[in-house]
């Protein structure tokens, strides 16, 4: 069964002719398997065939749509299911998203193709976990992460090649490069070649966590260690057992803390905070760095001796800018993905932006390039991105940075003030903002319940 293409929808509708009708349209696709049911009881009753995608009228005779939502996902956690109501309810639309929906539609002219293309998205989800499984289950081994690092620069080849001695080898691995070259996702690649990829990969961003906190973070603390301290607690030394720990910003670590992780490491155990047993880990070190690690150490910011200790196999990231055509490669394939999870039509990008994209200095490499090709997509008029979407550092100087490198959360910012914006024009009307943006209601009462955006 996982291997197959066959989609089961039950369409729960008690209005006979828009029943007939959702029928229809969904039945153009061969591979879905359709049920009706005009009750909530009949849906529920049913519900050992396990169906895939549920679409149900919120407005049935025997239950309110959002208690049969309950309903079903108590039984059937997994489903989809699809709202579908007479009359457009923001607080009922984020409420039943809130419960668990996967979609909320309104009865009007466009429903049917919502609908199709909703329904669509999902299969595409489904196959693809199924997929999924079915290749675990033949070669006996988890998802490679590997095949998640795009590229195909004579960089990235050389790249491939050190991950797999990385892999195979168990011995520490320092990983430097600038901001967004994708250094943590290849600290998991090589986890997950590594004979310890049954175990966790736990990353820690150095730099991130309030310095009279790391030493708790790293080695965990006894209860009453400190105030704050109200139960016991392991560190993720403790937690990466068996597994890797991947230290992330490791030139932001003090000095008095680099004393207590070399002595860590030269004795293999650790000592919660607050507590005098010694704890013996087994745990994989590797750790990143976007500074050169070595001047650090001329410069006495850094230990000499910890230095030598987790140098390992040094593998340095080349930046984007100097990836070539990877840069294409890698923005379309994030184009792809971005609209197929947003429900937007295929984008392709204009030989002029292009062109850009291959000019640009890109100052937080993938990270960036990422968020840029995102950002046009929600900008572009059309289904081609013109070099005016593209917000590139330095290339519009009447206008103030989009992109703030290093930070995932400066698009959905972006994103969120551009809906903000339309919603303000259209006098928050969220269908001609979905429709003027191309992308779907969903996504904007989703923003709402997020309190990414409001109601003018
Ligand atoms: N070659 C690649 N192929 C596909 N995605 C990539 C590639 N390199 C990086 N990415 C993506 O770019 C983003 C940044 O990558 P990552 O977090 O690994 O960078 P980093 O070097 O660890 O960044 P920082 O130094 O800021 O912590 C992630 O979303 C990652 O999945």
């Amino acid at each position: 069964m996982p291997n197959s293409t066959v989609v089961t929808i039950f369409i729960v509708e008690d209005n006979a002719w828009y029943g007939e009708i959702l029928e229809y349209r969904l039945s153009q696709n061969p591979d879905y398997q359709l049920r009706r049911f005009t009750t909530v009881q009949a849906c529920l009753d049913n519900l050992g065939e396990k169906p895939d995608v549920i679409t149900l009228d919120y407005s049935l005779p025997d239950g309110r749509g959002d208690q049969a939502l309950r309903q079903i996902k108590e039984r059937l956690p997994e489903v989809a299911v699809i709202v579908i109501s007479g009359q457009e309810d923001v607080r009922t639309a984020i409420a039943l998203l809130h419960q668990g929906a996967y979609d909320y539609l309104v009865k009007d002219e466009e429903t049917l193709d919502r609908l199709w293309n909703s329904v669509g998205n999902l299969q595409k989800q489904l196959l693809l976990r199924r997929e999924n499984v079915r290749l675990r289950e033949q070669i006996g081994q988890k998802y490679d992460p590997q095949r998640a690092i795009l590229g195909e620069s004579d960089q990235i080849k050389q790249l491939f090649t050190l991950i797999d001695k990385a892999g195979r080898a168990n011995i520490s691995v320092s990983l430097s490069g600038e901001t967004g070259t994708g250094k943590e996702l290849v600290a998991k690649a090589i986890h997950f070649r590594s004979d310890r990829r049954d175990g966790p990969f736990v990353a820690v961003n150095v730099a991130a966590i309030p310095g009279e906190l790391l030493e708790s973070e790293l080695f965990g603390h006894e209860k009453g260690a400190f105030t704050g301290a109200i139960n016991r607690r392991i560190g993720r030394f403790e937690e990466a057992n068996k597994g890797t720990l991947f230290l992330d910003e490791i030139s932001e670590l003090d000095l008095s803390l680099q004393a207590k992780l070399l002595r860590v490491l030269q004795e293999r155990e650790v000592v919660r905070v607050g507590g005098n047993q010694r704890i013996a880990f087994d745990a994989r070190l590797m750790v990143a760095t976007h500074r050169d690690l070595s001047k650090e150490v001329q410069e006495g910011r850094f230990r000499e001796d910890l230095y030598y200790r987790l140098l390992g196999l040094p593998i340095v990231l080349p930046p984007l800018r100097a990836r070539g055509h990877d840069i294409l490669l890698l923005a379309n394939s994030f184009l792809r993905d971005f609209c197929r999870q947003n429900s937007m039509a295929a984008c392709s990008i204009s030989a002029e932006a292009q062109h850009l994209l291959l000019q640009y200095h890109f100052p937080g490499n993938v990270r960036e390039l990422k968020a840029v090709v995102e950002l046009a997509a929600v900008l572009a008029e059309s289904d081609t991105i013109r070099p005016q979407d593209l917000s590139l550092r330095g290339e519009r100087p009447n206008q103030p940075p989009l992109i703030v490198p290093g930070s995932d959360e400066s698009l959905r910012a972006q994103t969120a003030a551009i809906v903000q914006r339309y919603l303000q024009t259209y006098n928050g009307n969220i269908s001609e903002v979905a429709a003027r943006l191309q992308i779907g209601k969903s996504t904007i009462y989703r923003m709402l319940q997020n309190k990414d955006i409001h109601l003018p």
